[in-house]
């Protein structure tokens, strides 16, 4: 079980103060969506969650132990990390892609023991990838990359799991495999932090929504809270018919606000 706790959070890059006063505490067993238009401070915010980023004022604690410091190395056994729109570069096997995933658990030059071989199966059935695992990774398509990815996070097994907008390049089905995946993960116990754009599916999956904007947590709570017309208006500055449908929340955009 993990717990991460955000206390007045502030990170600047550059001189551009980008998150500012964050203070959250997120719980094991929830999946914790984050959303905010483009440039509001969500990446930065996990980035500094998980120690790759330093913070300016207020302290970020990992069960307790503040993140600036945990050795990496800690960190990376404690959270699983899936980057936005991470690029593959070496023309690995997609199984051994995966493999990496196992690297926090292992010693340095020693080889996958069988429970490492069966954490890389779990994470390939779990990601729907077992038909991809002996092509060459940096021969995928954008969405089977992405699944790889996550494959290679699911691998860790690590009690949270914090995803950079897992939904990027997927299409409709695998999305909502993805946030089933997501949400499944979080019954079973573990803290599930992702950055999402596709507000349905925020509202649909996630047990909360952190809201912001210019680097502001401007909403915390439950999704269909959160998710007021009037919010979306003066957040994204968009026209959107908020609704209940059968399968859920809907949530439309119609157009620009006025
Ligand atoms: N190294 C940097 N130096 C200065 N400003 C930066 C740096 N990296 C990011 N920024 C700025 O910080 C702000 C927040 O960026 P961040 O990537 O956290 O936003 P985001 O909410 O994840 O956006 P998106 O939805 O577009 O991915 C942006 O305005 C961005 O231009």
């Amino acid at each position: 079980m993990v717990t991460i706790a955000l206390d007045r959070v502030s990170v600047r890059l550059g001189r551009r103060a980008v998150v500012e006063q964050v203070s959250a505490t997120l719980t094991p067993g929830s999946l914790v969506g984050i959303i905010g238009p483009n440039g509001a401070g969500k990446s930065t915010l996990v980035r500094a969650m998980l120690g790759l980023l330093p913070t300016t004022a207020g302290t970020i604690a990992i069960d307790g132990d503040p993140v600036a410091r945990m050795p990496r190395a800690a960190i990376a056994r404690r959270i699983a990390y899936l980057p936005q729109g991470q690029a593959l570069h070496w023309p690995l096997e997609v199984r051994r892609v995966v493999a990496l995933g196992r690297l926090p658990h292992m010693a340095p030059l020693s080889g996958l023991a069988p429970a490492d071989a069966a954490a890389i199966d779990r994470a390939i059935a779990r990601a729907d990838i077992a038909h991809l695992a002996g092509r060459t990774a940096t021969e995928l398509s954008g969405g089977e990359r992405a699944r790889v990815l996550l494959a290679r996070a699911l691998a860790v097994e690590a009690p949270a799991l914090v995803a950079d907008e897992p939904l990027a390049a997927l299409d409709p089905g695998h999305q909502i495999d993805v946030m089933r995946l997501l949400a499944d993960e979080a019954r079973g116990g573990a803290l599930v932090v992702a950055v999402l754009h596709d507000l349905t599916m925020a509202a649909r999956y996630c047990d909360r929504l952190l809201l912001m904007d210019g680097g502001r947590l401007m909403a915390d709570g439950a999704p269909m809270e959160v998710l007021s017309a009037d919010r979306l208006r003066a957040v994204y500055g968009i026209r959107a018919m908020v609704t209940e449908s059968e399968a859920g929340p809907m949530i439309v955009p119609l157009g620009r606000a006025e």
